[in-house]
C-alpha cells in the first residue's frame, strides 16, 4: 500500500479571546518523523490534541489522503501520548500492553527489556521514567497509522533517550511520526523535517540557525 499523508490545515484556536493558533500548515506521510519545535506556550499540545480530536477548534482541516477526519482516534488512524500520564493506575502494564500493542508488533515490544523487567507492575509501582517509557513504546507500537507524542523524552535519561530515537526510527518506516518535545537536540536527531510553532503559525526550519532567528534558541 502506498504511504498515506495527513495533512493540517486553517487551524483556528483561541481561548478566551486570545489567538493561539491561527495560520498552521502541517503535513506527515507515513515513512517519516516531523518534529515541532516551539516556547513555552505556543501551542504545541493543543494542535496535537486537534489533530488526534480532543480539542475542539473554532475551525481545523485534518485529513488523510484527502479524506477528512473529524476525529484522529477513530478507526487506528492516530495514536496520541499526552504530556501527563495515561495509563490507569491499578492495572498490571502486561494487561494494559495487550490491549494497546498491535499484534503484529508484539514480539517485538515483548522483547524489550523494560517490558520484560516491569510488564508484571502497576503503573503506580513504576519510576516516573520506567512509566514514560512504557507508555511511549506502547503508543509507537500501536495499531495507528500515524503517532503523536508530546514530550516522550521528559523524565527520559539521555542514556534511554538513545536507545529510543532508533525505535521511533524504526516505527517511522511504515507509520508517520510527528513528536514534540523541548529538548530540541533530541527532536533534531530524531526529525526528518522540522517545524516551528511561533505566533499561531507553523514555519518550516531549513536550518538550525533559524531556531535562533525565530527565537526560540540563544546566539
Ligand atoms: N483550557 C485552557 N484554557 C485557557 N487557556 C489554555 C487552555 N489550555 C491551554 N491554554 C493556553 O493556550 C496556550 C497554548 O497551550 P499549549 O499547552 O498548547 O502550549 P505548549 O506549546 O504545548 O506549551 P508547553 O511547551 O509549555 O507545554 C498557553 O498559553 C496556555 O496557557
Amino acid at each position: 500500500m502506498p504511504p498515506q499523508t495527513l495533512k493540517v490545515d486553517s487551524v483556528q484556536l483561541e481561548f478566551d479571546g486570545r489567538s493561539i493558533l491561527q495560520d498552521v500548515s502541517l503535513n506527515c506521510t507515513q515513512g517519516e518523523v516531523v518534529g515541532i519545535l516551539g516556547r513555552n506556550g505556543c501551542g504545541k499540545s493543543s494542535l496535537l490534541r486537534i489533530i488526534f480530536g480532543t480539542l475542539k477548534a473554532a475551525y481545523k482541516y485534518v485529513s488523510i489522503d484527502d479524506q477528512y477526519i473529524h476525529k484522529g482516534y477513530h478507526n487506528n488512524h492516530i495514536a496520541y501520548l499526552p504530556q501527563q500520564s495515561y495509563l490507569p493506575k491499578n492495572i498490571r502494564i502486561s494487561e494494559l500492553a495487550k490491549m494497546l500493542v498491535d499484534d503484529r508488533s508484539w514480539a517485538e515490544f515483548s522483547g524489550l527489556d523494560i517490558y520484560r523487567q516491569h510488564g508484571h507492575k502497576k503503573p503506580d509501582q513504576l519510576s516516573g521514567g520506567e512509566l514514560r517509557q512504557l507508555e511511549m513504546l506502547m503508543i509507537i507500537y500501536s495499531r495507528a497509522d500515524f503517532i503523536l507524542l508530546d514530550e516522550p523524552f521528559t523524565h527520559i535519561s539521555p542514556i534511554q533517550a538513545d536507545e529510543f530515537k532508533p525505535i521511533i526510527k524504526t516505527c517511522a518506516r511504515h507509520k508517520g511520526i510527528i513528536v514534540t518535545d523541548h529538548q530540541y537536540y533530541n527532536i533534531l536527531d530524531v526529525s526528518d523535517r522540522i517545524i516551528m510553532i511561533t505566533n499561531g503559525a507553523t514555519k518550516p526550519i531549513a536550518d538550525r540557525s533559524e531556531l535562533i532567528t525565530y527565537g526560540y534558541l540563544n546566539r
